[in-house]
């Protein structure tokens, strides 16, 4: 969950919330990172509240269904997920901010450029294959017990996905249209009041970096590549994100 959408929740309902901190990475000794601390953590939850915890690395992480479900096999998942090209794009437009001397998207894309081979190991095209993803959630946790937010839908209506998140959750539909209002400059939707503050609240300046120009091609490439996962995956949730 986001900014706005903590925001949003801490606006209207009693929430208790710690940002990421729950998982702890061991890196070192050549091993990919291992999570270590679950639990004891989080803080109580008292009657009538919610605690949330908020990783994204979590939904891509083999180890975390079993883990989470043997802390608490009623918890319930919530993931923004949005077109998984334009989140590869994104995450490498992330780690090109902080190291500029990284290869081309497009070389980064392909094991190999000239058959068109997608190098499914880069984590930027790993994590957009949702289905595959989900299904190791889907051994633990049944899909009644998981909401997938579109992160488009963020955008252009972030009241009506944060009321399919309050009735996901069996909150009153609180937070409503007249919580937001779209700014214009920044490209989204803003809170008119922040928490305990009567001034509005926007997303900080990482979020809407301008995206690089990917050559057409590799895009359409890659619109082809994950063209079945996604089909898997509005299968699997019911629901058709409008990514294809
Ligand atoms: N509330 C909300 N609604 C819609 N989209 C959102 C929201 N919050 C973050 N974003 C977009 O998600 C992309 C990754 O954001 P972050 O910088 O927060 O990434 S990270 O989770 O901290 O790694 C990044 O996408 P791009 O800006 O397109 O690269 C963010 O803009």
């Amino acid at each position: 969950m986001d900014k706005v959408g903590q925001d949003g929740f801490r606006l209207s309902q009693a929430l208790s919330s710690i940002r990421d901190g729950v998982v702890v990475w061991e890196t070192g000794g050549g091993k990919a990172g291992k999570m270590v601390v679950v639990g004891d953590l989080m803080p109580k939850t008292l009657e009538g509240q919610i605690t949330m915890e908020k990783t994204p690395s979590y939904f891509v992480t083999k180890e975390a269904p079993a883990r989470i479900y043997a802390m608490s096999r009623d918890t319930k998942l919530i993931v923004v997920v949005r077109d998984p090209v334009t989140r590869a794009i994104s995450d490498y437009t992330q780690t090109l901010s902080k190291k500029p001397d990284i290869p081309t998207f497009e070389s980064l894309t392909f094991k190999n450029r000239t058959t068109g081979l997608i190098d499914t190991s880069w984590s930027a095209v790993q994590i957009g294959i949702y289905a595959k993803h989900l299904d190791n959630w889907l051994q633990f946790f049944p899909m009644r017990q998981i909401l997938f937010v579109s992160g488009e839908r963020l955008i252009s209506d972030p009241a009506g996905e944060l009321g399919r998140v309050q009735d996901f959750l069996g909150l009153k539909r609180i937070i409503t249209d007249k919580h937001f209002y779209f700014n214009q400059t920044k490209g989204f939707p803003c809170l008119k009041k922040a928490e305990g503050s009567s001034k509005p609240h926007c997303l900080g300046k990482t979020k809407g970096r301008t995206h690089p120009n990917i050559d057409p091609e590799v895009v359409q490439r890659l619109r082809d590549f994950y063209r079945p996962f996604n089909m898997k995956f509005y299968q699997m949730t019911g629901h058709n994100f409008g990514w294809d």
